[in-house]
């Protein structure tokens, strides 16, 4: 009798609380600034459902339905929706210190959670602290030097991974998705640590279980989990960032909460070892001796008196990089880098083999350029003239950006749209749909690399890497090794799709299978 009174208590406590809430909720929806057409969202959730379809965020569904300026909730989150390129102008303007510098609220208690807020370049919103290490990062990741030696980085590993293609013989069928990862993958590891990470071989070995290519002692012991758990980082991004606490923790979701939490703790434990090592190999370099000029060497004596950056820190940083620092820095190239450009390399062979002609024009021009001989090695400076290759880059990016929405909010009060929105107010930019908008694009849906040739100004119209002050810090090496990358394989290879790219998008437009075989071109 007793139990009974008092799960009744507690269920009417429950039920005032909900109501509170319900209330609550509704009172600030039916108060808010600026009321948008946009779909009514309900509590807890807002419009979670209606823009996640079978695990792909979509908020091309809302637009089509509610126009170029509109809303939609994740919770009691507010997003504006702003789907046209004269609607994100003001936030793409490289203001220093400007009023769209930011990504998140500072109180975002997800990122909080997962450690992502305040540190490194994606979340910082303290403004000297991120200005250090973008300026620490541009100098770097942006340098001739450091991509010139990338260059050679992306040609070794391209042909560390047609040694492996090659046994497999030409009828084999490639998971083009997993090999250019790992390809990625090791490119940056060695420009970014001077080591090796095999993950090529180590995938080479996953396939071919009798016939083992021996590998020396690495830096990396797993580098399948590792890259696993760079893809959970990236995930955790926008899970922690989107998916309101309460939902996070309901039953049956909880696991999967913990399972990425997991991911990312195994991940920073394993950099931490990487530049542990670093350290010692850095300290038992005798002091006459030069040390190796990689990224995380530039990190970890940065304002020491082994500096090899030729002080690119400046006067008011003039501190050495904690640990911390250092693997909240490395953690964003793994996950800024690899990923994005697997990924845009996945679309770009998708997009080739279902237009023969722009393909055509492609591999003449890298004919032209780099010569008939598909073996012969090139530099930075061949690859600065590949203009229609770029161009195939620039379209493949405009039908499927990677990175498909954007977020900023403002710090100050600001006109978006013709309305004041208050500070702190939430706009999402669908990247998606601004580059394909009806209203600047003829056939936007049309694959079409002559339309920045004819146009080169409408390159400006695509934003690949982003825009404003936070634009892509590596967005050269990226294009570098895009252009590269698509070189050597088209020179020398004839791609042939065996069936359509299955892909979602998630934190990022991810390619999930891309199966191909791949012939070396006859007249070679
Ligand atoms: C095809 C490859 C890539 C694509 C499509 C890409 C795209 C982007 C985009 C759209 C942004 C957001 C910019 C904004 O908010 O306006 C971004 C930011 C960033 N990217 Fe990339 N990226 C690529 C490669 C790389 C590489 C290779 C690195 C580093 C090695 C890198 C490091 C970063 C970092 C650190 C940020 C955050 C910058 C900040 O907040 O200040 N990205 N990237």
């Amino acid at each position: 009798m007793e139990t009974t009174k008092f799960s009744y208590e507690i269920l009417k406590i429950f039920l005032v609380a909900l109501i509170v809430y319900i209330s609550y909720y509704y009172y600030k929806y039916f108060t808010r600034e600026n009321p948008l057409s946009g779909p009514f969202p309900l509590p807890f959730i807002g419009n979670i459902h209606q823009v996640f379809k079978n695990s792909t965020f979509e908020p091309k569904i809302i637009q089509a339905k509610y126009g170029d300026l509109c809303e939609f909730y994740v919770g009691s989150q507010r997003f504006i929706l702003l789907n046209n390129d004269d609607l994100i102008q003001k936030i793409m303007k490289p203001t220093i210190n400007g009023p769209f510098h930011n990504r998140v609220n500072d109180d975002n208690e997800g990122l909080k959670e997962i450690g992502l807020l305040n540190t490194g370049l994606v979340f910082n919103n303290d403004y000297d602290n991120w200005q250090y290490h973008r300026k620490f990062f541009s100098k770097v990741i942006m340098s001739p030097p450091f991509i010139k030696q990338s260059v050679i980085a992306v040609q070794n590993s391209f042909l560390e991974m047609e040694k492996y293609w090659e046994k497999f013989g030409e009828n084999t069928v490639f998971e083009f998705n997993h090999w250019i990862t790992r390809y990625f993958f090791d490119t940056i590891f060695i420009t970014t640590t001077s080591k090796p990470a095999y993950a090529l071989a180590n995938y080479y070995n996953k396939l071919t279980p009798n016939e083992k290519s021996t590998l020396p002692e690495s830096i990396l012991k797993e580098s399948s989990t590792f890259i696993e758990s760079v893809d959970a980082f990236v995930y955790s991004m926008l899970y922690f960032f989107i998916v309101p606490r309460i939902v996070r923790n309901l039953p049956g979701i909880k696991r999967y909460t913990q399972y990425i939490k997991d991911r990312v703790s195994w991940l920073r434990n394993n950099v931490d070892n990487i530049i542990k090592s670093k350290r010692e190999e850095i300290s038992k370099t005798p002091i006459d001796q030069k040390l190796k000029s990689d990224m995380l060497t530039m990190f970890l004596t940065v304002n020491t008196e082994r500096d090899i950056t030729e002080r690119i820190a400046d006067d008011l940083h003039d501190k050495p990089m904690s640990d911390k620092v250092v693997q909240e820095n490395f953690m964003e190239v793994l996950s800024a880098g690899i990923d994005t450009s697997s990924n845009s390399m996945c679309f770009l062979v998708d997009f080739l083999e279902n237009n023969p002609k722009a393909k055509q024009r492609m591999i003449e021009e890298i004919e032209r350029i780099l010569g008939k001989d598909p073996n012969s090695s090139f530099t930075l400076e061949d690859l600065s003239k590949l203009e229609y290759v770029e161009a195939t880059i620039k379209e493949a990016s405009r039908l499927r950006a990677i990175a498909p929405t954007l977020f900023k909010k403002n710090s100050v009060p600001e006109v978006i749209g013709g309305y004041k929105w208050s500070k702190d107010t939430y706009f999402m930019m669908s990247i998606d749909k601004i580059q394909n908008h009806e209203s600047y694009w003829k056939d936007p849906e049309t694959f079409n690399p002559d339309r920045f040739m004819d146009n080169p100004e409408s390159k400006n119209k695509v934003y690949m890497f982003g825009g404003g002050l936070r634009k892509c810090p590596g967005r050269n090496l990226a294009m570098m090794e895009l252009k590269a990358t698509l070189a050597m394989l088209y020179r020398k290879y004839d791609v042939e799709l065996l069936g359509p790219l299955k892909g979602h998008v998630g934190a990022s437009r991810k390619c999930d299978e891309l199966k191909v075989k791949l012939r070396k071109r006859k007249n070679f």
